[in-house]
């Protein structure tokens, strides 16, 4: 069986208590296609009130980033094991901001892949090349150093792993990878699965793109075969997300 199409939607650092809430309350009475699994990722400050509001529905909510150390002098951290004893299920690693911006390095970046799924959390892994890399043909060479550093901490089991392609130059640009560019990486990232991890897991493994989707560009992304999902940013904080998990009906 095709593993579920998958619909993550990160917040990043926007909103309020008022508009998280108001965009909740628009996706649990939105009707969403049943077949897609749908995780938003909020601040950390809105976590456990966004858990709470979407109680009996079916999305689940993700931290956007997580420490590795289990408790300790790490201020303005939040660790893994907090994460799993809050229930919150999913947490996104290795974001392109947080490795720019923050300056994490692939092997940070593994520490926390590895402590998460040690705390029963599933993992949106994100990898992705800049604009630069691109233009000087180093785009596979980027994602599986990436996927690599991951591997060497997890060699075994990649069930509870979503890998999130998602090209830096794409993000929050409104220049979109056309689906052929995306199509490209992701069937390149099934390649490396099927020589790299454990029999069988390739074909479990999703493999979702993220970087200026929207309603306009979600179906056409959604047709190519190596696409199994998105993780939205921008357009995750607007009514079109609801079209953007719909984009396989
Ligand atoms: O995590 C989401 C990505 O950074 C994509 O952001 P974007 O949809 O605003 O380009």
């Amino acid at each position: 069986m095709a593993p579920k199409f998958f619909v993550g939607g990160n917040w990043k650092m926007n909103g309020t208590l008022a508009s998280g809430k108001e965009l909740l309350s628009t996706l649990t009475s939105a009707k969403l296609d049943p077949n897609v699994e749908v995780v938003v990722a909020p601040p950390a400050l809105h976590l456990l009130g966004a858990q709470q509001a979407l109680q009996g529905s079916n999305i689940a909510v993700a931290g956007q980033n997580a420490y590795h150390k289990a408790s300790g002098a790490f201020t303005g951290e939040i660790s893994v094991s907090q994460l799993q004893d809050a229930k919150i299920p999913w947490v996104i690693l290795g974001h392109s901001e947080r490795r720019t911006l923050f300056g994490e390095s692939d092997e940070a970046v593994a520490d926390k892949t590895a402590a998460a799924l040690s705390h029963s959390l599933r993992v949106i892994l994100c990898v992705g090349e800049t604009l630069e890399e691109r233009e000087s043909n180093k785009t596979m060479d980027v994602v599986v150093r990436q996927l690599e550093a991951v591997r060497k901490q997890v060699p075994e089991d990649w069930s509870k792993i979503v890998v999130a392609y998602e090209p830096v130059w794409a993000i929050g640009t409104g220049k979109v990878a056309t689906p052929e560019q995306a199509e490209e990486v992701h069937a390149a990232i099934y390649k490396w699965a099927q020589e790299k991890l454990p029999k069988g897991q390739a074909e479990e493994l999703r493999v979702i793109y993220g970087g200026s989707v929207a309603g306009k560009n979600c179906k056409e992304l959604a047709s190519k075969p190596s696409i199994l999902g998105f993780l939205v940013g921008g357009a995750s904080l607007k009514p079109e997300f609801v079209d953007i998990c719909n984009a396989k009906l």
